[in-house]
């Protein structure tokens, strides 16, 4: 298994933001995490790539526990993630958003800091290098030199879901990938996600797109107010009683 939460559980006071929720990812998932506004989908995402300590429960990656590591650790041994809104560096090129991306896999050493070792100049060859075909196979490579803000906003997205694979994940985590984007941009969004797939990169996705979860997942883990109360394949989860009875109860 590469990733399971096991009776994953955090409060904040008196709310019980996740409620003992057990979840499991196998290499090569697109996993998608949907529920109602509120029903701890984001919260999730923060324990599992370290902003939040859970209150009790573990989240096994590869095997280890890496509930409350520190998110740096967690990047590093191979979990990356976006956010819900944009967090690109606006000024900065599309080129340098990335190789901020790539940071934690730089090794930080004075020496070599110093006097410019062979090995870090080895080490930046490489990077360069893993960037460039980044930017080709998700054909951006011709907006290496734009500056973030001025690209179209779908691109933006998509530089920030580049910018996480820079750091050469197994798994990322995507939150809300699709939010504000037009049909046609969601349309491409999902081509784009398939590809990450086929890089051999395992998928979580919080997403409010019903179309594009169903298309897009092969497997779907229901949350309503902090429990997980539906998991199954896209049909199951359509035709789910309480699935249905979740949503409909919240409009
Ligand atoms: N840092 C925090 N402090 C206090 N309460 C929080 C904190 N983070 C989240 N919550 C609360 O935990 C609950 C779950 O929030 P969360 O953001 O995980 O939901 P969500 O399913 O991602 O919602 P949405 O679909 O609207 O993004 C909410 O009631 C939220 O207000």
């Amino acid at each position: 298994m590469l990733l399971e939460c096991v009776n994953l559980t955090m409060k904040f006071g008196g709310l019980t933001a996740v409620d003992h929720v057990n979840l499991k990812v196998q290499a090569g998932d697109i996993i998608g995490l949907i529920g109602p506004n509120g029903s701890g989908k984001t919260t999730i995402f923060n324990i599992i790539s370290g902003l939040y300590k859970p209150t009790t429960g573990q989240v096994l990656f590869e095997g280890s526990d890496i509930a409350r590591r520190r998110p740096d650790f967690i990047t590093k041994a191979g979990v990356a993630r976006t956010f819900q809104n944009i967090r690109l560096f606006a000024d900065m090129t599309v080129w340098e958003n990335i190789q901020v991306g790539r940071h934690c896999r730089y090794r930080q050493v004075l020496w070599d800091d110093m006097f410019h070792t062979s090995r870090q100049a080895a080490e930046e060859r490489y990077a360069n290098q893993y960037i460039y075909e980044l930017l080709v196979l998700f054909r951006m490579d011709h907006l290496k030199d734009e500056i973030a803000k001025n690209l179209p906003y779908g691109l933006q997205r998509k530089l920030e879901i580049i910018r996480a694979l820079a750091s050469e994940p197994k798994l990322v985590l995507l939150d809300e990938p699709a939010a504000g984007m037009n049909p046609h941009e969601t349309k491409d969004l999902m081509d784009f996600i398939l590809k990450i797939r086929d890089m051999g990169i395992t998928i979580l996705v919080v997403e409010h797109d019903m179309k594009l979860v169903m298309n897009l997942c092969n497997r779907i883990a229901v949350l309503n107010y902090g429990k997980k109360i539906a998991e199954g394949s896209p049909r199951d989860i359509q035709s789910n009683e309480e699935v249905i009875k979740a949503y409909l109860g919240k409009r």
